[in-house]
C-alpha cells in the first residue's frame, strides 16, 4: 500500500552549551492511509521532538541534522517556508496537549474555525461558515451553532480540546497529529475525548500519529506501535506484537507500569532509574544503565534495529524471545 508519510533517518539535535542533545536519533517509519501510529516512551524520550521535526516547527538550538520526511512523493525538509504553510494545518494537522496553547483567547471559536478554514481552502465566508458549525456537531459541541460565538475560556478543558480537534480536522487533513492530546485533562474526560478520537478516526479514515507516554492510552487505537527511549526506536510493531509479543526489556516494562483489567495486580511496578540526559549522543543502548537483561555486548556497541518477525523490529542484543515470556 502507498505510504502517506516516510520517515527515514530522522536525527535532531539541540546544540546546548554543556554539549550535543541527540533528542532524535536515527528514526525511521512509515504511515499507511487510514493508519493509526502510536508512539510512546518516557517523558524526554524525542516523540515530541519527532513529530514537531515532521511539522517542521523545530527552532534553533535545535535542527534537523539528517533524514528525509516524504510526504506525498516530496521530502518535507525541503520546501520552503511558504510550500511549509501549504501543508502545515491542511495536509498535516497537530493536536497539542494543552488546547490553550493552540486557541487564541480574543476571537471566539467559529471565528477561530472559519478562519483556519478559508485559510486554507478556496471557499466562501458562509460555505466555511457552515463547515464550522458542521464541525463543532461531529466533534459533539451540543448546540454548535450558538457555541460558535463562545470565547475559549467559556469552554471547559475537555470542550476546549474538542474544538481544537474540530479545528485540526476542519481542512480534511490527510495526516493527524496528536500530541499527548489528552494528558492535560482529567481522567473521566481524558476517556471521552480517547473515545471521540477513535470514533472520528473511524469515520473520517485520517492517518494519525498518537503520542503518549501511557501505552494503555493506545491500546485500543493503535494498529502501529513505536517505542522510544533516548532518542531512538527500541521497537516497533503491530499492536497485537507489542502487548503480546513484546521483545525489548524496556517495552517490558511499560506494560508492567500500566493497569490490566486481566490481570489482579496489587501494585503497579514502577520503572526502576532515570531516563537519560541525552548529551553527547550515546555509543551504546540508551537503556543500558536501566536495562536488567544486558550482556557483555551491550557494553560495547549499539545495536541495530533488527526484523524478528514479520514487521516487528527491535533494538536489543538480548530481547525476549517471542513473547513466551511475554507481559
Ligand atoms: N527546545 C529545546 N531545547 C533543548 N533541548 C530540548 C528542547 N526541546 C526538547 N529538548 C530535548 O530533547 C529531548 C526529547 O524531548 P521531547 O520533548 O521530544 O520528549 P518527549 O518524549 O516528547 O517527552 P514529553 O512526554 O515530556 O513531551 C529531551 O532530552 C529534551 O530535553
Amino acid at each position: 500500500m502507498d505510504k502517506v508519510l516516510s520517515v527515514r533517518n530522522l536525527s535532531t539535535y539541540f546544540y546546548m552549551d554543556e554539549g550535543v542533545v541527540a533528542a532524535v536519533d536515527d528514526v525511521s517509519f512509515d504511515l499507511s492511509p487510514k493508519e493509526v501510529l502510536g508512539i510512546v516512551g518516557e517523558t524526554g524520550s524525542g516523540k515530541s521532538v519527532t513529530v514537531k521535526s515532521i511539522m517542521r516547527l523545530i527552532k534553533p538550538p535545535g535542527k534537523i541534522v539528517r533524514g528525509e520526511i516524504i510526504y506525498k512523493n516530496q521530502d518535507i525538509l525541503k520546501l520552503d517556508e511558504k510550500e511549509m504553510y501549504k501543508i502545515r494545518g491542511k495536509e498535516i494537522s497537530m493536536v497539542f496537549q494543552d488546547p490553550m496553547t493552540s486557541l487564541n483567547p480574543l476571537y471566539t471559536v467559529g471565528d477561530q474555525l472559519i478562519e483556519t478554514i478559508v485559510q486554507h481552502q478556496k471557499v466562501s465566508k458562509q460555505e466555511a461558515y457552515k463547515r464550522a458549525v458542521e464541525m463543532l456537531g461531529l466533534v459533539q459541541i451540543p448546540e454548535p451553532e450558538k457555541r460558535m460565538k463562545s470565547y475559549p475560556f467559556e469552554f471547559s478543558g475537555g470542550m476546549r480540546q474538542r474544538v481544537v480537534i474540530a479545528i485540526a480536522l476542519s481542512c480534511n487533513p490527510s495526516v493527524l497529529i496528536a500530541d499527548e492530546p489528552t494528558t492535560a485533562l482529567d481522567v473521566t474526560i481524558q476517556a471521552q475525548i480517547l473515545d471521540l478520537m477513535k470514533n472520528l478516526q473511524q469515520t473520517l479514515n485520517t492517518a494519525t500519529i498518537f503520542i503518549t507516554h501511557d501505552l494503555g492510552v493506545i491500546a485500543s487505537m493503535a494498529h502501529r506501535i513505536i517505542v522510544m527511549y533516548g532518542g531512538k526506536q527500541m521497537e516497533i510493531g503491530n499492536s497485537d506484537d507489542i502487548f503480546y509479543n513484546p521483545a525489548h526489556p524496556y517495552t517490558h516494562m511499560l506494560l508492567r507500569s500500566i493497569p490490566r483489567v486481566d490481570k489482579r495486580i496489587d501494585r503497579l511496578e514502577p520503572i526502576p532509574g532515570q531516563p537519560p540526559r541525552m548529551i553527547d549522543i550515546p555509543k551504546v543502548c540508551p537503556f543500558l544503565p536501566r536495562c536488567p537483561r544486558n550482556i557483555d555486548k551491550c557494553n560495547e556497541t549499539i545495536p541495530e534495529m533488527v526484523e524478528i518477525s514479520p514487521d516487528h523490529f527491535v533494538r536489543c542484543f538480548n530481547p525476549f524471545g517471542g513473547g513466551k515470556e511475554g507481559a
